[in-house]
């Protein structure tokens, strides 16, 4: 969904970048793993590192689980108010389980891997994010282009920015 939403922001000449598992669990965040203490760690590194492109004026897309609720406050906590957007990308267990890209789900009902979100591990659902998308329901052009009209909504996105691109 980040990847899509880049898509269409690229398209209206917004320039961003995302921060996901395979740029940062793989680098910087090599030594953590999935514990409680280790997904703080990981979540309180992001934060930093979002901070520094925003610093930078870049509109930063972070795709991470983030399962909790303190977890997420404190990243809010590094941006300004309206700096910070979160969206609960809201989909029930079922169909993630069905949508399994990575056979996750698999291994964690096998046993084969443990402390897996949503099976061995907890995730506290957002209390007040300011997006909820089901994506259960919503393709996933439409989910993206939900987060792309809230942007436009909250001024975020300037129409002068998007004057000589098709909004
Ligand atoms: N035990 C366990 N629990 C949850 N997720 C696991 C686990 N082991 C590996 N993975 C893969 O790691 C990605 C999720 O990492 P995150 O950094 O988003 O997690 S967290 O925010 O620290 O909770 C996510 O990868 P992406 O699908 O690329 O996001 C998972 O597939
Ligand atoms: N509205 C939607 N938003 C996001 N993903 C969707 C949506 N509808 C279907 N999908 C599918 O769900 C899967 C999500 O996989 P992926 O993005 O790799 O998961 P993760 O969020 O764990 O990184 C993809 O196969 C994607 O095409």
């Amino acid at each position: 969904m980040a990847n899509e939403v880049e898509k269409q922001l690229y398209a209206k000449g917004i320039r961003t970048y995302i921060l996901d598992g395979d740029n940062i669990r793989l680098g910087l965040n090599s030594n953590l793993g999935f514990s409680a203490e280790d997904r703080k760690e990981n979540i309180r590194r992001i934060g930093e590192v979002s901070k520094l492109f925003v610093d930078a004026g870049v509109l930063v897309l972070t795709a991470f689980i983030c399962p909790y609720e303190a977890d997420r406050q404190m990243a809010r906590n590094l941006f300004t108010v309206g700096g910070f957007i979160e969206i609960y990308v809201n989909c029930s267990l079922e169909i993630c389980e069905q949508r399994d890209p990575k056979g996750l789900y698999k291994k964690a009902r096998n046993g084969e891997i443990k402390e897996v979100t949503g099976i061995t591990a907890p995730y506290e659902v957002p209390s007040s994010p300011e997006l909820n998308i089901d994506t259960g329901k919503y393709s996933l052009k439409e989910s993206a282009g939900r987060v792309i009209e809230y942007l436009i909504q909250q001024q975020i996105l300037k129409i002068e920015q998007l004057k000589h691109h098709v909004i």
